[in-house]
């Protein structure tokens, strides 16, 4: 893997494509600026080279049109309290500014160009356009990882005019790292844990990681559509019912690969999905209709955390209960406790996906675990086992 640590960027502009996509409050201010942090060190390494930065990201959709709202002046204040250092900004990445400003960057400076998607051509993968921002460097690097499953012409189209001098960011190479550990070379026993809504969205993870893992715990809404599968009364839970033959197919799988798998024993019950509506515990095979399953049970917390204890290896993407209404976050929780224990006595945890991160930002389980990813659908597409178009451009 090329890194930016292979190359000395001493009086080189480096076009550096970052994922600024960061989640902002009513008034635009950044509420959770972790992708930020997250490259610091790849800007410092160029710095310190003795070379400089132009930084490129898209924030949100504007989808090809200027706007205000997704102006990335509102996230400037941030960028430079983060960095802990002055960051010139230009009001359109390309164009005659662009390449002014760009020109007349000094070693040790940085440039923030304007928000990409308020060009179509970025999304579209323009080539023409992706020359025009590599005309403005002497370097890529990509350290966007968050933005590498998408094929647009700053994480992708671009690096064909960097034919040898195109790096990945330090991010990038430790987020690829951190997946290689868990699915190439991770310590055994293995365990993934599989929650969120739907087994739809995860039926592709699932299938490729079954010949890496030893232990697949499945736990959320996803559940329901094994243990109706399997003859269970589910109530009103959430069920795709045209999953089932494909939710037991699974089983089979994982059974013909050895692979254990562990789904929930109970269950807590709601009349309502509403955090106030009565609540009570039963087995999962027993759901009255009704009622519906929204957090794991007491039984079901043990079951995974024993898994867990004897795992040197733990890979989790998808909440196991509704923790976003609190009285159905206790399993999520109690998980989130599991897999924090089991790291402490040294086993690897890796954590991705939106809600699972968002969950171990809101609870305080970032610290506790061996790495949180940056990416949402980047990390999901990378446990399918897809190339993301951003690492295969710098790859190839
Ligand atoms: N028993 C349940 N019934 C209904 N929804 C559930 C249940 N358990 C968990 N969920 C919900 O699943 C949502 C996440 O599901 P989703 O399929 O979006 O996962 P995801 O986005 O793939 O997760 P991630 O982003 O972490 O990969 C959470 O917001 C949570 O409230
Ligand atoms: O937040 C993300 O997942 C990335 O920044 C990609 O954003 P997108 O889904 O709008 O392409």
């Amino acid at each position: 893997m090329k890194t930016i640590n292979d190359f000395n960027f001493k009086d080189k502009k480096a076009l550096v494509r970052v994922d600024f996509n960061v989640p902002q409050d009513a008034t635009l201010k950044v509420t959770d600026n972790t992708r930020i942090q997250a490259v610091k060190p790849t800007i410092e390494k160029i710095l310190n080279d003795g070379g400089s930065v132009i930084l490129m990201t898209h924030l949100g959709r504007p989808k090809g049109k200027v706007s205000e709202e997704f102006s990335l002046k509102n996230i400037l204040p941030e960028i430079e309290k983060v960095l802990q250092k002055s960051v010139k900004f230009c009001s359109d990445c390309i164009g005659e500014d662009a390449k002014r400003m760009s020109a007349e960057l000094q070693p040790g400076e940085i440039l923030l160009l304007e928000n990409l998607r308020f060009h179509s051509e970025e999304e579209s993968g323009d080539v023409a356009f992706a020359k025009q921002l590599a005309d403005l460097g002497d370097a890529y690097v990509n350290d966007a990882f968050g933005t590498a499953h998408r094929a647009h012409a700053s994480t992708a189209v671009i690096a064909q005019y960097f034919p040898s001098t195109k790096f990945f960011g330090l991010l990038m190479a430790k987020e690829l790292e951190a997946i290689d550990k868990v699915l190439k070379s991770g310590e055994k026993p293995i365990t993934a844990i599989l929650g969120g809504s739907k087994v739809s969205s995860k039926i592709t993870i699932i299938e490729n990681i079954l010949p890496a893992i030893d232990n697949l715990i499945i736990g959320g809404g996803m559940a329901f559509t094994f243990i109706r599968a399997l003859g269970g009364d589910i109530g009103n839970s959430l069920v795709e019912v045209d999953k089932q033959t494909l939710a037991l197919e699974i089983l089979e799988k994982a059974k013909a690969q050895n692979v254990a798998v562990y789904l929930p024993v109970d269950v807590i019950i709601a009349d309502d999905f509403n955090n106030d509506a009565e609540r009570k515990e039963v087995d999962i095979y027993e759901i009255p209709d009704g009622w519906m399953g929204l957090d794991a049970g007491v039984r079901s917390r043990t079951l995974f955390h024993d898994v867990i204890m004897n795992s040197r290896t733990i890979l989790w993407n998808g909440p196991i209960g509704v923790f976003e209404m609190s009285h159905f976050a206790a399993g999520t929780v109690a998980l989130g406790d599991s897999i924090a224990k089991s790291t402490k006595l040294g086993a690897f945890s890796l954590v991705g996906g939106g809600d699972s991160v968002a969950f171990v930002k809101q609870f305080g389980y970032d610290d506790k675990v061996s790495y949180v990813s940056t990416g949402g659908g980047a990390m999901l597409e990378s446990l399918e086992g897809m190339e993301l178009p951003g690492v295969k451009a710098i790859n190839s």
